[in-house]
Formats: structure tokens, C-alpha cells, sequence
């Protein structure tokens, strides 16, 4: 008993909401763990468990499964996101519960949850066992600290129309800048609990982790870490677009949806350096019919080649032939190989939503952006990408709410060349660097994670 103590190492449940832009980082964190000693067990529902398939890269980390209450269709089959959360609230509990009970008997014991901010009762079951207790935000620092001050009554909701939004260690934000949630307050209860809920027992909680990193977000990380015990620990994209320090670490290692790798690799290998534009919009938005036809006419108007994430059910909002006639100059495809593209030499820019995962990618690999914001945080990450980081532009909406054609054209021409550009390129440059040396050895977040290891020791 006593030479079976002596080699536990520590174990860290981590759990994702299950989604892809929450599972990524989170993932990737736990390869950080295991390559220090650590133990990881990723705990995802049912439902994701039979749809997708963990790639051999992600071996190292054992998976179990829990229920949200929907193990045949997941949030397809809820009624609204109000009816997911709140089944996932209590059937997730149960079922946490039940998992923990099964490892701490059958061995490994569990030391640590690590659990999405998206699921703060997760907490109280970590807590219930005399585990460490460590949150996760998958979302930038400045977007949480504007849900901190919403959740605390900090800043009055609904904002009111041209009076700046002021949130410690922000620039003065526009009501427009501020995440969906917020500034089309009433618009998505489910969701505005769901985001504002995540600071409702951090005060309970031993570590705060960010997939984020200290340079990037210096001033609210600062301010933060008078609070609570925050460490930024990102970006988390695989080893070998970064450090290089974990070998098998080239992908991900899942995918909700099937990349079309070998078409896209083989297009953009016949196109000229820095010709084309890669455009998604992650794995949830859903865009208006009326804005995928302005996207296809910008892009069709463009002397740019472009690339194209359409997934299967979006597909059916592209204008009719509009397939047949680009051919040689774009490539339209379900899902791709993100960070091969956005590493590929023939992209010249990223037309992307600002979901978080997608800005620290294109960051961290040098590639400039074009902020096309859909809801959620997305809007305030597009203001960073413009005005904090300048490593890009935002194309503003026009007339009914939709990005134009001819707007997102000059936002594309504006990136591409011209003196803007090369402004954009030096801190793209800038920030690349940066975000290399943060996880590289002795950077910032690389010692954040050490400190974080240690404390489990
Ligand atoms: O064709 C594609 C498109 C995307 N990706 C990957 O999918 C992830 C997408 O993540 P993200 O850019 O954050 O977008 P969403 O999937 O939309 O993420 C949700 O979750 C994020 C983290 O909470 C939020 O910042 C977003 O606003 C929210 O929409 C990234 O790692 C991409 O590399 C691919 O591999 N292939």
C-alpha cells in the first residue's frame, strides 16, 4: 500500500462543456499536465463520446463519460438553452458525482477538477470530495471581467445607447463592443446566466486558469489576480505550432466535425504566397442567409483566391451556383485542418467570427485578421484584434444588421496591402513572438502551468 502511495502521481479530472471551442483548450492543457507526470482523465458527456472519435495523439489521456441529461442528441435535443443547462445542472451532478465515486474506488484517486466555467456546480461536487477546485475560462480575460462586473451589478444593464462601458483593465468600451450577451441584454436569458454564473462560487475556488497569456491581457490580469488566484496558461494550441517541446503533439487530437485535409492542403499547395483569404466561422454560428451571400460576392469580387468553411448546415444559404463558378480561385469545404491552413505560407489573411480559439491561432500564428463578429464574446474580441492588438480590422455592419459586400472587400484590401498592412504585419510579428515565448520554456504561462503542477504535488 504504502509503494502504491509512493507512485500516485497526482489525477486531474478536467471537463469540458461540450463543445469544440471548449474542448480544444482544455485538451491541450491536460497534454501540458500529463507531459509534467500529472494524470489526466478527460470527463465528456454520452452523447459527444459516441460522435466523436479521439485521435491517437490524445492517447495519453484516459476518457470517461457523463451524462447532461441528452445522451442521444445532446443540445440538439433540448428544448431551449435554458432546458440544457438546467439538465445538464442536474443530471451532470449526479452522474460527476458517480464518475468520481467509481475512480477514487477502483483507482487512480482523483485529486483535482478542472472544470469549464460554463459548469460552475461542478465545483461544489469537486468540493464535496475534498478535491482542488481549479476554473477554466475558454474566453479571453477582458471578456470575463465585463461578465464579473455584469454578475456583481457593476455596470448597469441594459447599457444605454453611446454611454461608454468602463470595466478595470479595459479600454472604454462601445455598448456595441461588449459581448452579445450583454449588450443585447434580455436577448439570451439562458445564455446571460450561463456566462455571469461562472463568478457565483469563484470566491470558493483554488485556481483560476485562463487560455490566455500574460503579455496579451496584462492590465485586466493584473487586476484580476487581486481577486482571485488567476494564471494565464495559453495559448494552448498544439506543442509543435508553438514550443515544440511535446513531439506528438501536432493536432488537437478531436473533431466534431471531419476535416476535408487532403482537399484543402492540396488547393492551397498550388497557390502563390500570401494569395488567399481563409474565412470560418467556427463550429457554431449561424450566419444569415442574407450575410453568406455578402461574404460569397465579396469574396467573388475579390482578386484574392479565398478558402471557405461552409459547414453542412450552412450550405444551403449559399447563393445558388455559386459552388460551379469560383473554381480555381476559391475552394469551398465543410470544416478544415484550421491550424495547417492558417500555418500553410499560400494564406495571406483570416476572415474569421472571433471566436477566442480562432484570434489566439491566428495570434500565435502570425496571420492577420479580419474581424467578422457574429454574438457571444465575439465583438469584444474583434475590438482587441482592431484597436489593443492591432493585428487586424473589423468590418462593421451595414444596413440590416449584415456586413456588406463591398465594406468586408476594403476591410480584406486593407489587410492585404497598402500601408495599414504593413502596420498590421510588424504586430502581428510582435504578437507571434510573444505568444511563443509566453508557453515556451521560462515563459509566462509555461511557469504558470509549473506553479499550478507543483501545487498539486
Ligand atoms: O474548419 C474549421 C473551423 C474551426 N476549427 C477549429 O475549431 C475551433 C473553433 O473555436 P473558436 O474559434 O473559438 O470558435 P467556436 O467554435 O465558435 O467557439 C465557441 O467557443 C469559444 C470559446 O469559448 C468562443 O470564443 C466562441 O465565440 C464560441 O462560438 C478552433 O480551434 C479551430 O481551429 C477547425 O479545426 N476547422
Amino acid at each position: 500500500m504504502a509503494s502504491e502511495e509512493k507512485v500516485h502521481k497526482a489525477h486531474v479530472l478536467v471537463l469540458p462543456y461540450p463543445a469544440q471551442g471548449h474542448i480544444n483548450p482544455m485538451l491541450q492543457f491536460s497534454k501540458r499536465l500529463v507531459a509534467r507526470g500529472l494524470r489526466a482523465t478527460l470527463a465528456t458527456t454520452v452523447h459527444l463520446a459516441a460522435t466523436t472519435l479521439l485521435h491517437p495523439s490524445a492517447a495519453a489521456i484516459a476518457v470517461e463519460t457523463i451524462s447532461d441529461g441528452f445522451d442521444h442528441g445532446g443540445y440538439a435535443q433540448a428544448k431551449s438553452p435554458e432546458d440544457y443547462l438546467a439538465q445538464f445542472r442536474t443530471t451532470g451532478a449526479q452522474t460527476l458525482t458517480q464518475l468520481i465515486t467509481r475512480l477514487n474506488s477502483s483507482g487512480p484517486r482523483v485529486d483535482a477538477l478542472i472544470y469549464d466555467g460554463f459548469l460552475p456546480w461542478a465545483l461544489d461536487v469537486a468540493q464535496q470530495f475534498g478535491l482542488v477546485g481549479a476554473i477554466f475560462f475558454t474566453q479571453s480575460c477582458a471578456v470575463n471581467n465585463i461578465y464579473y462586473h455584469a454578475y456583481e451589478g457593476l455596470i448597469r444593464l441594459p447599457l444605454s445607447e453611446g454611454r461608454p462601458v468602463l470595466v478595470p483593465g479595459l479600454p472604454p468600451l462601445e455598448p456595441w463592443e461588449t459581448p452579445s450577451f450583454v449588450s443585447d441584454y434580455g436577448s439570451y436569458p439562458g445564455f446571460y446566466e450561463m456566462v455571469v454564473n461562472q463568478f457565483s462560487n469563484i470566491e470558493k475556488v483554488d485556481w483560476v486558469l485562463f487560455n490566455s497569456f500574460y503579455e496579451l491581457e496584462e492590465e485586466v490580469v493584473d487586476w484580476m489576480a487581486q481577486k482571485w488566484k488567476v494564471r494565464t496558461i495559453g495559448p494552448t494550441l498544439p506543442s509543435m505550432y508553438m514550443d515544440k517541446q511535446l513531439q506528438d503533439d501536432t493536432d488537437y487530437g478531436i473533431s466534431l466535425f471531419k476535416p476535408e485535409t487532403t482537399s484543402c492542403l492540396n488547393w492551397l499547395s498550388t497557390k502563390p504566397t500570401k494569395s488567399v483569404i481563409y474565412v470560418s466561422f467556427g463550429s457554431m454560428a449561424e450566419l444569415e442567409t442574407e450575410q453568406v451571400e455578402e461574404i460569397a460576392w465579396a469574396l467573388n469580387e475579390t482578386t484574392y483566391n479565398f478558402l471557405w468553411i461552409v459547414r453542412a448546415s450552412e450550405k444551403s444559404k449559399l447563393p445558388e451556383n455559386f459552388l460551379e463558378c469560383p473554381n480555381e480561385k476559391g475552394l469551398v469545404v465543410t470544416w478544415s485542418p484550421q491550424l495547417e491552413v492558417l500555418s500553410h505560407e499560400s494564406v495571406g489573411c483570416f476572415v474569421t467570427h472571433c471566436g477566442f480559439n480562432s484570434v489566439l491561432e491566428a495570434v500565435s500564428l502570425g496571420v492577420p485578421v479580419v474581424g467578422v463578429p457574429v454574438w457571444t464574446d465575439q465583438g469584444t474580441n474583434a475590438k482587441y484584434v482592431e484597436d489593443v492588438w492591432g493585428v487586424g480590422v473589423r468590418a462593421r455592419k451595414g444596413e440590416g444588421g449584415i456586413v456588406r459586400r463591398g465594406n468586408l472587400g476594403k476591410c480584406i484590401n486593407e489587410v492585404m496591402r497598402g500601408q495599414r498592412a504593413e502596420e498590421i504585419k510588424r504586430n502581428v510579428v510582435k504578437w507571434k513572438s510573444l505568444a511563443k515565448e509566453a508557453i515556451g520554456e521560462g515563459g509566462s504561462s509555461n511557469k504558470n502551468i509549473d506553479e499550478f503542477v507543483a501545487g498539486l504535488g
